[in-house]
């Protein structure tokens, strides 16, 4: 039986992968794993907590021994959220683009800032100014969420669950469309 791939969400922080990762998942009747979450289990810490121990690069290297291993494993066939700064190595952004059915979950810096600004956890925003700093990692990281992508969905003024259903719609016209032609 041929392996069928799994599904990995990245985009910034505040795009949904968390939340729309959940939807389709159950959706699709796959387990669903957050790598944010993956990262804090192996750590028996936060991700703040990381951060102030460790540094930004400590964090990093967590993340792509955190996204080796899913790829990895053999289970397959799962839905992942990553963190939003899973692209910034080149070496994630390899392994990404060999091993996952990619979708990229667009979201404006407008959107970014209003659906980041009811939480604190995310250390990237309590540096300075979070619309700036939002801004200035969009400029860096959309090239790169569009380099490892298979498919974009944008996700402004949307609700989650119709955001999902727009993922699930083209999950399955592309994978339709690999099989036909394969
Ligand atoms: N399409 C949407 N419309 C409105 N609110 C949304 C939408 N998607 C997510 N949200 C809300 O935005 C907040 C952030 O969503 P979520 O945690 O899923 O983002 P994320 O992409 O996983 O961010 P991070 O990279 O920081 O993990 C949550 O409160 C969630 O309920
Ligand atoms: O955008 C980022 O670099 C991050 C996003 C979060 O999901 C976490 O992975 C962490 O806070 C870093
Ligand atoms: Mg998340």
């Amino acid at each position: 039986m041929i392996k069928a791939p799994n599904i990995i969400l990245v985009g910034p922080m505040g795009a949904g992968k968390t939340t729309i990762g959940r939807l389709i998942s159950q959706s699709m009747g796959k387990e669903f794993y957050d790598l944010d979450k993956v990262i804090e289990d192996n750590a028996g810490a936060d991700i703040p907590w990381i951060f102030e121990r460790e540094g930004e690069e400590g964090f990093r290297r967590r993340e792509t021994h955190a996204l080796s291993a899913i790829v990895q494993s053999d289970t397959g066939d799962c839905v992942f959220a990553t963190g939003g700064g899973i692209v910034m190595r080149e070496e994630n952004r390899d392994i990404l683009r060999d091993n996952a059915l990619v979708v990229y979950l667009y979201a404006s810096v407008a959107q970014q800032l209003y659906r980041t600004s009811k939480s604190n956890h995310r250390p990237l925003l309590q540096t300075g100014d979070p619309k700036a700093i939002l801004k200035k990692l969009f400029e860096v990281r959309d090239p790169l969420y569009r380099e490892v992508a298979t498919l974009i969905i944008e996700t402004d003024a949307r609700h989650p669950r119709s955001v999902a259903n727009r993922v699930l719609d083209a999950i399955r016209r592309h994978l339709k469309m690999e099989t036909t032609v394969s």
